[in-house]
Parts: C-alpha cells; sequence; structure tokens
C-alpha cells in the first residue's frame, strides 16, 4: 500500500517474513528429494512446486514494491524492502520460467547421472561415475593415456550433451534479468558485491597474485616434465590439462606427494592414518564438528546426522557434488556429498560444514537477510576453518600425524601443498564467470563457446587440452556449476578472503601479530579451542545479510574491502622459495604457444 506508515510496513514483514519461511521450506524439500534421486517423477514435483512458489513469490513482490519503502527512516526496514524487492528469475512469465527450469534441470539431471567407459579393453568394460571412481583415477594413475581418456569422455558424456541446450538457457536468464531492470544476467549475479566496479576490481585482485601463479605453475611444470618427458611437457608451452590431478586442472593437491620441494622429509597426509584407524564418512563429520564446537560454536542438530547424505546412495541417480542445504525451518540443514575417507574428502566437509554454521549462527534472522554477507563469505567459512585443520600441528593433535618436524624445509613442503590447492585455483575461480559474462553480454556468442573458453584456459592457467578442441565441443558443460547454474566469482571471492578472516581469528586466538608478521607465521596457526577467535566469528556469522558485507568484514577483521595482502603474506615463504627454485633450474616464467588449442 503507497500510504502505508513505517508500523504498518514492519508488521508486514513479519507476516512476509513467516510466509516466505514456509513456502522456502516446502521448495527446498522438493529440490532436496529430486537433487538427491533423479527420478522424473522427482523432476515434475519439483518443477510444479518452483511454478507454484513463483506465483506466491510474484504476489508478495507487487505487494512489496507498493510501500513507498525508500522514503522510511529505519535502516533496518529499508533494507529488508530492498532487497525482497528483488524478484529474480521469477519475474519471467510462467512459460519462460518453466523452460528454464526444465533446461537446467535436463543439465543437471545429464550431469549427475553421467558416467565413461574404463580405459582399456577389460571385459566387462565398467562404467565409471566421477565419484568416486573417475576421481580416484585422477588421483592415482600416471598413465598418459588414461588420464587422456577419463578427460575426454567425460567432457562428451557432460558438455557436448548439454551444449544444444545452453543458448536458450542464456537467452531465457538474460530475458529475466532485464525484467529485474539489469542489462544482463552477468550484473544481475554480481549485484550482492555492492560496489561500481566489481569486475575491475577483480582483475586488479588477480594482477597482484599472478606473479606468485607463475612461479608455482613453472615449478609444477618441470616437476611434471622430470615425471612424463620432454615429449608430453614442453619447458616453456602450457601444461596439459589432463596431468593436473584434477578433472578441470582447478586444484592440484593430487600432485603433491610426487611433486613437493623435498619430497625426502614426511608427507602431510593423513588419509592412511584416516584409513588405518578406521574413520568413516561419518566420523569424518564429527571429527569436524569438535572443531567448530571447540571454538563455542554449535554442534549439529540431531536431525543433521539424520537426514544428511554423507555417502554415495546405492541404487539410485543423484547429482553427487558436494553442498549444503538450509531448510530455513532454523533446525533442518543437511549436507549432501559422496565422500570417500581421504584427506580431500576430509577438508570438503569442513567446507561443507562452514555453510550449515552460517546457517545455523543467523537462523534467528528474518528470513531475508537468511543468507551470506555477500556470496563468497559463505563459501569462505568452512575453509577458513580448514586453515587449521591442515595445518601439521592439528593434524598431529588429532592423531592424523606422527611428529612433523618445525623445519624450514617442512614449512616449505606444507606451503607448498596448501599452495596446490588456493593458489593453483585462483585462475580457474576467476575465469570461470569471466568466461559466462562474456557469454551473458553477447561478447563470446554461440559459435565460439568452446574456443573462448580454450583462450581463457590458456591466458589465466597457462594450460592447454590433450587433445585440439572444437565447436562441436563444450568443456565449460563438463563442471557442475554450469549446468547448474550457480555463479562461480564467490570461490575466488572465498580464496581471497578467507585467508583475511584466517588472519584475524589467528590474531584473537594470540597466533598473530600484525605489527610483527614474521614472529608467528600465519601458515602455522591453528585457532583450535580458541573461544575469543570462536565468538568474534559468530559475531560476524549471525549477522547473515543483516548488514553490507564490508560492515560484516569490518567487524572480524577491521578491514572494509577485499585484500590480497592476507594471502600474499601467508605464502611468502613459498613465494621466495619457488623465485630461487625456478632461477635455479633456469626455468621460463610463463607459457608459450605450443599446439593448436581450438578450431
Ligand atoms: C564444495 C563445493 C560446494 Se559449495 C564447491 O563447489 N566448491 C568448493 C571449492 C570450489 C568449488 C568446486 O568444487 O568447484
Ligand atoms: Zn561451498
Amino acid at each position: 500500500c503507497s500510504y502505508c506508515s513505517e508500523i504498518e510496513a514492519s508488521k508486514y514483514l513479519e507476516k512476509a517474513n513467516h510466509e516466505f519461511t514456509q513456502w522456502t521450506n516446502r521448495v527446498i524439500h522438493a529440490n532436496w528429494n529430486w537433487l538427491t534421486n533423479l527420478t522424473n517423477e522427482n523432476a515434475e514435483k519439483k518443477l510444479a512446486i518452483n511454478l507454484e512458489f513463483s506465483k506466491f513469490l510474484k504476489c508478495m513482490w507487487e505487494e512489496t514494491v507498493k510501500y513507498p519503502w525508500s522514503t522510511y527512516k529505519n535502516p533496518d526496514i529499508k533494507r529488508q524492502f530492498k532487497l525482497m524487492s528483488v524478484l529474480g528469475t521469477d519475474a519471467l512469465p510462467e512459460d519462460k520460467l518453466k523452460k528454464l527450469d526444465e533446461i537446467v534441470s535436463e543439465m543437471e539431471s545429464l550431469y549427475g547421472r553421467a558416467t565413461i567407459p574404463e580405459y582399456g579393453d577389460n571385459n566387462p568394460n565398467r562404467n565409471l561415475s566421477l565419484e568416486p571412481d573417475i576421481n580416484d583415477i585422477l588421483d592415482k594413475s600416471t598413465d598418459v593415456n588414461e588420464l587422456k581418456h577419463v578427460w575426454v569422455k567425460w567432457r562428451e558424456a557432460t558438455g557436448k550433451r548439454v551444449r544444444p541446450m545452453y543458448a536458450e538457457y542464456v537467452k531465457l536468464s538474460n530475458e529475466a534479468a532485464r525484467l529485474n531492470n539489469y542489462t544482463d544476467t552477468a550484473e544481475f549475479w554480481i549485484r550482492g558485491y555492492d560496489v561500481e566496479d566489481f569486475r575491475p576490481r577483480m582483475e586488479r585482485l588477480w594482477n597482484q597474485i599472478k606473479p606468485l601463479y607463475l612461479q608455482i605453475h613453472a615449478y609444477v611444470r618441470r616437476k611434471l616434465r622430470d615425471l612424463y618427458g620432454d615429449s608430453v611437457i614442453t619447458r616453456r608451452g602450457p601444461i596439459p590439462a589432463h596431468l593436473l590431478g584434477d578433472m578441470w586442472a582447478q586444484s592440484w593437491e593430487r600432485l603433491d606427494d610426487f611433486t613437493r620441494p623435498y619430497p625426502t622429509i614426511d608427507d602431510v597426509n593423513p588419509t592412511s592414518a584416516m584409513i588405518n584407524q578406521n574413520y568413516t564418512p561419518k566420523k569424518m563429520f564429527k571429527v569436524a564438528e569438535e572443531f567448530f564446537t571447540s571454538l563455542n560454536l554449535s554442534a549439529m542438530p540431531q536431525t543433521f546426522w539424520e537426514k544428511s547424505i554423507l555417502e554415495k546412495p546405492n541404487g539410485r541417480d543423484l547429482v553427487c557434488h558436494a553442498s549444503a542445504w538450509d531448510f530455513y525451518d532454523s533446525n533442518d540443514f543437511r549436507i549432501k556429498q559422496c565422500t570417500s575417507v581421504n584427506f580431500m574428502d576430509f577438508i570438503t566437509a569442513h567446507h561443507e560444514m562452514g555453510h550449515i554454521q552460517y546457517f545455523i549462527q543467523y537462523k534467528d534472522q528474518p528470513f531475508i537477510y537468511r543468507e551470506g554477507a555477500n556470496e563468497g563469505f559463505h563459501e569462505a567459512i568452512g575453509d577458513t576453518i580448514a586453515l587449521s585443520v591442515s595445518t601439521p600441528k592439528h593434524l598431529h593433535k588429532i592423531g592424523l600425524l606422527p611428529k612433523t618436524s618445525r623445519t624450514y624445509e617442512a614449512d616449505i613442503n606444507y606451503l607448498y601443498k596448501i599452495g596446490l590447492d588456493k593458489i593453483a585455483f585462483l585462475p580457474f575461480g576467476y575465469l570461470m564467470d569471466l568466461w559466462r559474462w562474456n557469454v551473458f553480454k553477447g561478447i563470446t556468442t554461440e559459435d565460439q563457446y568452446n574456443c573462448d573458453w580454450w583462450k581463457l584456459k590458456y591466458s589465466y592457467q597457462g594450460i592447454e587440452p590433450p587433445v585440439t578442441r572444437s565447436e562441436k565441443d563444450f568443456d565449460p558443460g563438463s563442471k557442475y556449476h554450469i549446468v547448474g547454474n550457480v555463479p562461480y566469482i564467490r570461490y575466488f571471492v572465498s580464496f581471497i578472503i578467507q585467508f583475511q578472516f584466517h588472519q584475524a581469528l589467528c590474531e584473537k586466538a594470540g597466533q598473530f601479530d600484525p605489527k610483527n608478521p614474521t614472529s608467528k607465521p600465519l601458515h602455522e596457526c591453528d585457532i583450535y579451542q580458541s573461544t575469543k577467535a570462536g565468538n568474534a566469528f559468530k559475531e560476524m556469522l549471525k549477522l547473515g545479510s543483516s548488514k553490507p558485507w564490508f560492515d560484516a568484514m569490518e567487524l572480524l577483521t577491521g578491514q572494509r574491502e577485499m585484500d590480497a595482502g592476507p594471502l600474499l603474506n601467508y605464502f611468502n615463504p613459498l613465494y621466495e622459495w619457488l623465485k630461487n627454485e625456478n632461477k635455479r633450474t633456469g626455468e621460463h616464467i610463463g607459457w608459450e604457444p605450443n599446439k593448436k588449442i581450438c578450431l
């Protein structure tokens, strides 16, 4: 109502928040049922309730925008109305919304069910899923032909098959963005970062980090050349994408045990200890939970243990990609993860539990505030905790590592292992949406989808495909977030701000001194059992999106913007070591074109 007072408006907000909560709980159930059991019946139920939900949202939106909220005095009421007055894709007419939902469901379902024939001519030739089968091969195999096989076959089974749907997804997505008064989906997706020059800021952050990336890239290229030979890996060319231990070459930690700087120093890999101690997926999550409770953060509610899916279920198709779910009833929170008993999945368990912890901490906020301060925050919570969990000191404390030597070499080995995950990830975390922003803006047109993708992979990651690609392929579609319509810059942001959070928490835990940053090296910090750090974290988490993210960040770190400084400070000893080592072995820093990448 256009004449309503602030008092009447706040009554409306209470009613609206309650109705949003009720409705969203039902929609989340339908989406959970489908993604964890990809039957046609569940797909139809999900599509049907999503359409009902969009009618409800449209109706609420029409009511919401009638209020003269920009004239109100109360900043909280204004903020709630501001956030509620964005309708999103539900602004599409019903037939187009249905089509968009169907396309994304079809792409996700195809991805979730994808398998590839195993390498070689075994009889019978098994069908392999990404998790755990193909990931196990990427972890253990050094057979370049087997690695090429899984790389090519996975793209045939996923990207190539979703390619025909993608252009219509882009078109409908952009129509929805325009109905929300955004020029395209790229602008719509980045609105939550609340800065005019967000994309140039990301480019600036990347340019700050690039020198560090170039050094680890040159070192890894040499170690892979030592292993696979000059015919496979050239001295000055890009690194072949199938040899980096990951389906998308996004994180290289699987290369650690045969590329680390000081190979004779004991390996920081607790997987064997986990197996010897009969760890189960549930035990992994229980150990993760205990880290959070040691900080005076919340334990998982009983329903979490009853309703989560922590292991790949038999006899049904599902999307295995790990995810955390808020059912918006302030009690039902779940993780879906096809967990294997290994260190990488143990770290992912902390990542997912970080989402749950955030859900729990802001569960009493009004509905519209129950999300991250910005999308990068949500991805950074668990990773921040994992920076403590991964330390040799902590792993030893929880019995997953024999006593470790605190020597310079052990430090460099540790920083290298973390760097294979965090540093290697940054160009990938950035280019995923660089490519999609170009697609949504029409800079990358349908006839260039794949070769533009490879231009970015070459330019930012310095990698090349094992076989020449063409526009018959659609390699972006081999990655879950592309088919699942999940924005990705959130992870690039997370990998930057998690070091700001880690540094601030370590300071609170008395394990870092900003006035003398090398006196207590940041990479040795473990905030385990520090309730001072935990309470500071909690104060930020409880806010949800009730304040602009600059205020939330300032509350914990004293900073009001994303800053690569803490990340560069954390890795500085490794950066110095890599520069010396690459100089010693005369490595070429950077890469030059090698073979034809994409026709
Ligand atoms: C673990 C999750 C679920 Se939010 C994830 O998608 N991540 C975490 C790291 C980057 C990104 C990926 O796997 O691509
Ligand atoms: Zn996440």
